[in-house]
């Protein structure tokens, strides 16, 4: 069942349009994120689900009721901000049982949930501290446990994790999604970090200047991207540009600066002629020699970088074509490459994305 339904939704700030004629819907206990660089209109479409703006054309559902003219108070959103938005002058308990207050709870009763949800983001301890005496962390769960009291129908979370340190991030991420699953309650979480989207989402929502660019699991977006823009947001790639050369039974020849590539047919029909988009990601390139025949050739190695179990770079496969690798060093029998050495290389076929839908890179 879809918890929030959004149909063709725009929103125009007299010049701009932030949000694009988007349609998506979001299933009952699921996290989805709405991933994009800034500008995207991600925060807009929250906003707009929050009712803190309003549509200009389109229309939202939560739980099968039409909201479009419901105030942001009526809508029964609980949401958790970048800066926190925490009352300062409050103490912990007083933060997290304000919602409650407000619904004229009975006293006892909101004491006991207050220590629940207290329990539930691991503030155990801090309840009577103000939250100037809280790291920015903990007083994101007392903003998460603040939201999550009332009970919402649909948990917002926009961009929660940008203030926090990069040690922290990782941790409240987990957190957040920990309690989510635990709850099942829906989510939807805004965020510009490709990497924490793919690691905490059920489903990503990928947008660009206002349009949706893909929809799916991460590792659909991941493994099947359907434009060059999600194929280089989304991980690292090599997007590179070519043309069709022929279509031969299962394969594709694809032409990209001088070199011929062979690919694996996916969904799209293409035909010779037609001008495409490529993605190779650098994990995929294989170094050395290898019984996999195809997409072979020997290349310069034109950076090295060794980084624990991997080794990351630049091979040059011929001079108008320079592609990132990555290999992993599993055992003392694994490549070792050095700069400017000549080196054989191979490419599966079906490690090769390709599409006539091109959108340009960020
Ligand atoms: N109140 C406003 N008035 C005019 N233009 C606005 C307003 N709010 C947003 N915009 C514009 O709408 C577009 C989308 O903005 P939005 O804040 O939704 O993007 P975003 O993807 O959340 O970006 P960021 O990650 O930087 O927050 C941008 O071009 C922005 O300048």
């Amino acid at each position: 069942m879809s918890d929030i339904v959004i149909k063709n939704l725009t929103k125009k700030f007299d010049q701009t349009v932030a949000v694009k004629d988007l349609s998506i819907s979001i299933e009952k206990g699921q996290l989805v994120s709405l991933l994009g660089p800034s500008g995207c209109g991600k925060t807009t479409l929250l906003r707009m689900i929050a009712g803190f703006e309003k549509q200009t054309v389109g229309d939202i559902y939560i739980r099968g009721r039409l909201i479009n003219d419901v105030p942001p108070q009526r809508r029964n959103i609980g949401i958790v901000f970048q800066d926190y938005a925490v009352f300062p002058t409050m103490t912990v308990k007083d933060n997290i049982a304000y919602g409650l207050k407000i619904k004229k709870m009975k006293k006892d009763e909101i004491e006991k949930k207050v220590a629940e949800y207290i329990k539930i983001v691991g503030l155990t301890g801090y309840e009577k501290r103000l939250p100037s005496q809280l790291s920015g962390g903990q007083q994101q769960r007392v903003a998460l446990a603040r939201a999550l009291i009332i009970n919402p129908d649909v948990l917002l979370l926009d961009e929660p994790l940008s203030n926090l340190d990069a040690a922290l991030r990782l941790k409240i991420r987990k957190e957040i999604r920990k309690i989510q699953q635990q709850l099942g309650i829906t989510a939807v979480f805004v965020t510009h970090d490709q990497e924490e989207a793919m690691s905490i989402s059920d489903k990503i929502f990928v947008m660009r200047k206002g349009e949706l660019m893909q929809s799916g699991t991460p590792q659909e977006i991941y493994l099947n991207p359907q434009n060059d823009f999600v194929a280089s947001f989304i991980g690292r790639s090599n997007v590179v540009y070519g043309e069709v050369k022929s279509v031969k039974d299962s394969k594709v020849f694809l032409y990209v600066n001088g070199i011929e590539f062979k690919a694996s047919k996916n969904g799209e029909a293409v035909k010779p002629g037609d001008k495409v988009w490529v993605s190779i990601r650098p994990q995929r390139i294989h170094l050395g020699k290898s019984d996999n025949m195809a997409n072979t050739g020997k290349g310069r190695i034109k950076y090295v970088e060794y980084i624990g179990s991997e080794i990351r770079g630049e091979i040059e496969l011929n001079e108008n074509l320079t592609l990132d690798y990555n290999s992993y060093m599993l055992d003392e029998n694994s490549i070792t490459v050095k700069f400017n050495e000549t080196i054989p290389y191979s490419i599966s076929p079906s490690d090769i994305n390709f599409g006539k839908d091109i959108r340009g890179l960020e």
